[in-house]
């Protein structure tokens, strides 16, 4: 039996000016379980994203979280679908004038208000979950390798529990030792809090780890999805160049020229 979708979207289209950047981009998630969408530099897939959380406005389509339509709602209807989703961010984005654990504890001191000591707790238990002690709670960001800086990411983007978890280009920066590790965890405590997640990237590796499910975007388009299983078995030539990384195919990178 096939899941619920929790985020549907349907013939998104977003330009900027003159300029197409999402072309009709026909989208679902199921409901706890991983879909990492692939494609190149500059195919539109931050803008997707940002067109989910309301940060960015598409100029047509639907997107439906839980059934729910989520474009043109007020601002405190969209406050409360954002507490559903935590975000892992490309470079992790901590606060360097906070502690790690005020870090990790941010949103639920700032968004729910919650006694400094109780949120203190909790992203003690976060950053366990990631793999790094209560003393690493205590430093500042700056003092942490990349690799602990994500695992600081992620025990934040899930230290209020939320449904929904996205992952942009969550092994940027990292060695390949360091990216798996970082894949394993995601898998792992994605899983183990039963959250639907939403992942984009170019990284193959990353992707295949991750991913339940694969969607391809070009051009502003998804123009294959599938289980991940079949992404290398799936016969379109696109998913075949990018997932192979080869220069020749119907994929033309545009080299700008000075
Ligand atoms: N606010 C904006 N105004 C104008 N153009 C924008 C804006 N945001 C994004 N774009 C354009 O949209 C296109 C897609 O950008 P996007 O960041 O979604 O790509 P991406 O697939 O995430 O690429 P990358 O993997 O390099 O991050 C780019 O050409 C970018 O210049």
């Amino acid at each position: 039996m096939a899941a619920s979708p929790k985020i549907q979207l349907t013939d998104v289209h977003k330009s900027f000016g003159p300029k197409t950047v999402l072309d009709g981009i026909n989208l679902t998630v199921e409901q706890g379980r991983s879909m990492v969408v692939i494609g190149g530099s500059g195919t539109g897939k931050s803008v997707m994203l940002k067109c989910i959380l309301g940060l960015i406005h598409p100029t047509s389509g639907s997107i439906k979280v839980d059934g729910e339509e989520v474009t043109g709602i007020s601002e405190r209807e969209r406050e409360q679908v954002l507490k559903k989703f935590g975000m892992l961010f490309q470079s992790a984005a901590l606060f360097d004038s906070l502690k790690v654990w005020e870090n990790v504890a941010f949103a639920l001191v700032q968004g729910e208000n919650m006694p400094r000591a109780q949120a203190k707790d909790i992203a003690i238990e976060k950053l366990a979950k990631v793999g790094l002690s209560a003393d690493v709670g205590e430093l500042n960001p700056s003092e942490l390798s990349g690799g602990m800086q994500k695992r600081v990411g992620l025990a934040r983007a899930i230290a209020h529990d939320p449904e929904i978890v996205f992952f942009d280009e969550p092994t940027t920066g990292l060695d390949p030792i360091m990216a798996d590790v970082i894949n394993e965890l995601i898998v792992d405590t994605v899983k183990d809090m039963g959250a639907t997640a939403l992942s984009i990237t170019h990284d193959m590796a990353s992707a295949r780890k991750i991913a339940d499910h694969m969607a391809m975007i070009y051009k502003g388009q998804i123009i294959w999805t599938g289980d991940a299983s079949e992404v290398d078995s799936c016969g379109n030539p696109y998913v075949d160049q990018f997932v192979n990384g080869r220069a020749e195919g119907p994929i033309q990178m545009e080299v700008l020229k000075a």
